[in-house]
């Protein structure tokens, strides 16, 4: 099977490379700019069906939370417009579109872990971008999967466990949030989800699946708890550490607001797929071990 990832250095599409290489009969390749260029909607149908995809898998987006608020346009262009579009080539090549989209499409205000059927309510641009892009998906064909994840982190790319790491290399002390919950996530098990996904899907053996799911790491902490296990995991194995300062969002002011409860339930898709994501915190060792070149913690 031919699986087509759009964005060539995402932490999605890095994962997606690495997982499809040890897997029997899979083929992984990633499609970027300026070949696919999502502000460009006329570059992508054509760039999409030069690779000839069994399936698209549209994890390039527009990932800056704050700086979308300055940038709305650009924001929707490739995150609604680009993401649509995308849908529609893999539409008509016959080929199944899984689609990554965000827990910021909710506002936080729930005291449950979101399910698929909650209202979606995004309290800033990048999400409300987002939510777009899964209306555009949906309109592009039947045969699309929508995956909403949630703080992604792996070793490529920029994410907040690379940010701790480098903070902690110059500080003693970290103040983060402690009052805005969510579910860390691997984009290393994401591959692995994905792969497992589309194999279900690859024929239509299972056209009952295509829909909306949550899909997330097992476990819940907040940015101040999953700051404190990447330092503590760090100086096990001989890596930076610094104190973690629990802070309230109202001391860390930023563009865009962010939701204060984005758990997931990946309960969906663990039911229809039969898979679900190892505990954030056995995740979070395995890449921060990585980040500091695969050294055991110290005993
Ligand atoms: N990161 C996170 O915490 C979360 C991410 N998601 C979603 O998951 C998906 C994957 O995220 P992640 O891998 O972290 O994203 P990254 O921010 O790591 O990567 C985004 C990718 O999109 C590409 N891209 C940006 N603009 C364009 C464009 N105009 N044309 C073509 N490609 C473009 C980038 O290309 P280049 O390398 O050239 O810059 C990059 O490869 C996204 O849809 C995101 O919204 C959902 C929840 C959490
Ligand atoms: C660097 C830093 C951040 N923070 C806060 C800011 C924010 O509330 C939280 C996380 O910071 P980030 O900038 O990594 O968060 P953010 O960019 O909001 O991450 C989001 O990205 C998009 C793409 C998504 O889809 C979301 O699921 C989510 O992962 O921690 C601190 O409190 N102290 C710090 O030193
Ligand atoms: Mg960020």
């Amino acid at each position: 099977m031919r699986l087509v990832v759009t964005g060539r250095e995402g932490q999605v599409a890095a994962s997606l490379l690495e997982a499809g290489q040890g897997k029997a009969g899979m083929e992984v390749v990633a499609i970027g700019r300026p070949e696919l260029d999502l502000e460009r909607p006329e570059t992508i149908i054509d760039a999409i069906a030069a690779e000839k995809p069994d399936i698209v898998v549209s994890a390039a987006a527009y990932t800056a939370v704050d700086q979308a608020e300055d940038e709305p346009d650009l924001a929707f262009a490739i995150n609604a417009t680009g993401a649509g579009k995308v849908a529609e080539a893999a539409a008509r090549l016959g080929a199944p579109v899984i689609h990554l989209s965000t827990d910021y499409v909710f506002d936080g205000s729930a005291s449950h872990a979101y399910v698929e059927t909650d209202a979606t309510a995004p309290l800033g641009v990048y999400g409300a971008s987002k939510l777009a892009g899964e209306l555009a998906v949906a309109a592009a064909g039947p045969r699309h999967l929508i995956l909403r994840t949630a703080w992604v982190y792996s070793p490529f790319g920029r994410n907040f466990v690379k940010t701790m790491l480098r903070l902690a290399a110059d500080r003693d002390e970290i103040s983060v949030v402690a009052d805005q919950w969510g579910n860390p996530t691997c984009a290393l098990d994401m591959a692995d989800a994905i792969l497992h996904a589309a194999t279900v899907l690859h024929g239509d053996k299972n056209a009952g699946a295509f829909g909306t799911y949550h899909l997330a790491g097992t476990g819940e902490t907040n940015w101040s708890g999953f700051a404190r296990h990447i330092l503590d995991t760090s100086r096990a194995c001989g890596g930076a550490w610094a104190q973690v300062r629990d802070i309230a969002s109202k001391d860390y002011p930023t563009k865009a607001r962010r939701p204060a409860n984005s758990r997931l339930s990946s309960a969906k898709f663990a039911d229809v797929f039969g898979w679900s994501a190892p505990d954030w915190r056995q995740s979070t060792e395995a890449v921060v071990r990585r980040l500091q070149g695969g050294q055991a913690p110290a005993g």
